[in-house]
């Protein structure tokens, strides 16, 4: 294959001579009117490539091609600073037509056979709400061109309304398509998340509501083009929120794997989650925040300081199921990056090559109180906040993200307890996010690294929750009823997640009254609310578990960034040696 692909001669770049080689895994041309010690080469890996077109080609910011007969442009995707990319584009010019068509067909051959997991055909679903309300433009000046370049045909579909993605996705037919991109934040990545695990479950038989089912990994790679507010999932698996940079790591077809959280109630799934499943100060924060939609991204910081200042805790009582302490912990100062090992470990775990796959897994899960791995453990007390995540979940706000040392694709997510405490030192906790500072080291918290979590309101509190709820009832006029009533009316999985969505925004009156009943009635509330990836769950009693690996994103975790930087101050040489090869 490497021989077949082969290509060498002399081109031209603007007025000078090179000589360049196609060795399959990489197109190379070094300067050739130079002394041998001043010669520099240039060493793309085709990995790396976008795309190639005949003639004198310019991509951005609009797209022009001049015919000519001797000339093909490559594009490729370029680390410009640290973990930011930029397309590359240069202009090739060869000796005759011949020899032109012959490096075009030899690049495009090269990109089939060493990038098999580059898209041809994406669907594509733009929420034009998200965020500041700038995912059409975003699509269309800055990502559209790149994969035109890329030769990816893409079905665009501007939504009209919520959960559109999350239906289509669970509806229509997919067929022919191989990953699915969203334009938007978290939430709109949550839809498409919720469609494709849905779709692959529906089409294996399983059943999504038992948590002790090993569910099935998705087959369609899904892209996120970052247009929302928080755009945590693409800040913690690329590193950075640039719509380039993802469309780049799109094309070149990168592929990273992500663990998923289930959330049950009673037997049924309520929701999955990538990033945070969290109570307490998240919840409220998140439950506030909805008030405040118009103020676009600022209303987190808005409620972040109201729900601070109205001091709150909640009592609890959290067991977790520990992981194995040998493979990993979320104290151990490390970093989940790119090419990590305890993840490339992990997948070998989850993923054993053996007839019977998984099975490890659905047997480990079958007994919850009984399992052969680990003992349960149940701790009781009053919280400001339990959060489980899955990853670091870092985004602009915590660049180093809820739990730093989180791994991405390990099977296992950190729970997170923040014991009462007094104001000033919960503060000091939330500071410390922001910080390189350690939110780990104080004496009122704890991280565990877990493979499930159960989370149980002390006796008595169920009818907290409702005198609660009844009490904001009265006083906006609504009903009262029982959660699970609409639960169990509902036969199929399918309706169920459907409905549970659905009803969190009928009955939203009655999910955030408690936080209400806090902020305007100024009455310490007895419960929290769940704050699932920017959602608010309608329960308060939940079971949590991880899923290794469940999905797969076009990303490739984070670089390196400081080695990336580092590079970028070398020599010219060094740099391409550097961004090359690493
Ligand atoms: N056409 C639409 N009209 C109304 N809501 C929509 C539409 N399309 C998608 N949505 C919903 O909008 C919600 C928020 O969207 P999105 O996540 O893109 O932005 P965001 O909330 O600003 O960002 P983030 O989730 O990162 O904080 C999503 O939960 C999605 O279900
Ligand atoms: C006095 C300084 C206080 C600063 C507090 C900073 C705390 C930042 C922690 C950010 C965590 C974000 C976790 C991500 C959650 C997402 O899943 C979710 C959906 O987008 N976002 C939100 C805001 O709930
Ligand atoms: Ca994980």
């Amino acid at each position: 294959m490497e021989t077949d692909l082969r290509l060498e001669s002399s081109l031209w770049i603007g007025n000078k001579r090179y000589r360049a080689v196609l060795t399959g895994w990489h197109l190379k041309w070094t300067e050739a009117d130079k002394k041998n010690g001043d010669k520099k080469t240039v060493s793309v890996p085709v990995a790396e490539v976008v795309g190639v077109e005949n003639g004198r080609v310019e991509i951005l910011p609009q797209k022009s091609v001049e015919d000519t007969d001797k000339d093909f442009t490559g594009g490729r995707s370029r680390s410009t600073y640290g973990l930011l990319w930029s397309l590359g584009r240069t202009q090739f010019s060869c000796p005759s037509r011949v020899l032109r068509d012959q490096w075009t067909n030899h690049l495009r051959t090269a990109l089939k056979t060493h990038s098999p997991l580059r898209p041809h055909r994406l669907l594509v679903f733009i929420n034009p709400f998200g965020g500041k309300k700038k995912g059409r433009e975003i699509y269309h000046s800055l990502v559209a061109p790149l994969f035109e370049l890329a030769g990816i045909s893409s079905h665009v579909i501007v939504t009209e309304r919520a959960n559109q993605a999350r239906d289509h996705l669970l509806k229509k037919d997919l067929t022919g398509f191989d990953g699915v991109v969203c334009v938007g934040g978290d939430g709109m990545f949550s839809e498409v998340l919720h469609g494709l695990i849905g779709r692959t479950q529906q089409e294996a038989g399983l059943c999504e509501t038992d948590p002790a089912v090993t569910l099935q990994p998705c087959p369609l790679h899904i892209g996120i083009i970052p247009a929302g507010s928080t755009d945590c999932v693409c800040y913690a698996t690329v590193g950075v929120i640039d719509p380039v940079s993802s469309a780049l790591h799109i094309i070149i077809g990168d592929s990273q794997p992500l663990d998923v959280c289930s959330v049950h109630h009673a037997s049924t799934l309520v929701r999955y989650s990538v990033s945070l499943v969290g109570y307490g100060f998240y919840g409220d924060v998140l439950a506030e925040s909805e008030k405040h939609r118009w103020m676009g991204p600022l209303r987190y910081d808005y409620s972040g300081t109201v729900v601070y200042l109205s001091n709150r805790s909640y009592a609890g009582i959290v067991q977790y199921l520990p992981a194995d302490p040998l493979l990993s912990s979320p104290k151990d100062k490390t970093r989940c990056l790119s090419g990590c090992n305890v993840c490339s470990r992990s997948t070998e775990r989850l993923f054993p090559h053996t007839s019977d796959s998984g099975s490890l897994y659905s047997s480990h899960f079958s007994q919850y109180s009984n399992d052969s791995e680990g003992e349960w453990v149940s701790v009781e007390g009053r919280f400001r906040c339990v959060s489980i995540t899955c990853m670091s979940s870092s985004c602009a706000r915590s660049p180093l993200g809820l739990s730093p040392s989180a791994h991405l694709a390990d099977g296992t997510g950190d729970l997170i307890l923040v014991w009462d405490t007094h104001p000033l030192s919960f503060l000091k906790f939330l500071y410390r996010h922001t910080s390189t500072q350690d939110q780990f080291d104080l004496p009122f918290v704890e991280v565990h690294r877990v493979k499930a979590v159960r989370f149980s309101l002390p006796d008595g509190r169920e009818e907290e929750v409702h005198e609660g709820i009844g009490e904001l009832n009265r006083a906006i006029g609504g009903e009262e009823r029982e959660y699970v009533d609409t639960v169990s009316r509902n036969g199929s999985q399918q309706q169920l997640a459907q409905s549970v969505v659905e009803r969190e925004t009928m009955n939203e009156h009655k999910t955030v009254a408690p936080i209400l009943c806090g902020l305007c009635c100024k009455k310490t509330p007895a419960v929290s609310v769940w704050n699932c990836d920017g959602e608010i769950l309608p329960f308060t009693e939940i079971f949590c578990r991880i899923h290794g690996q469940l999905v797969r994103l076009y990303a490739r975790g984070i670089e390196d960034a400081a080695a990336m930087q580092n590079c970028s101050q070398e020599s010219d040489k060094n740099k391409s040696r550097c961004i090359t090869y690493k």
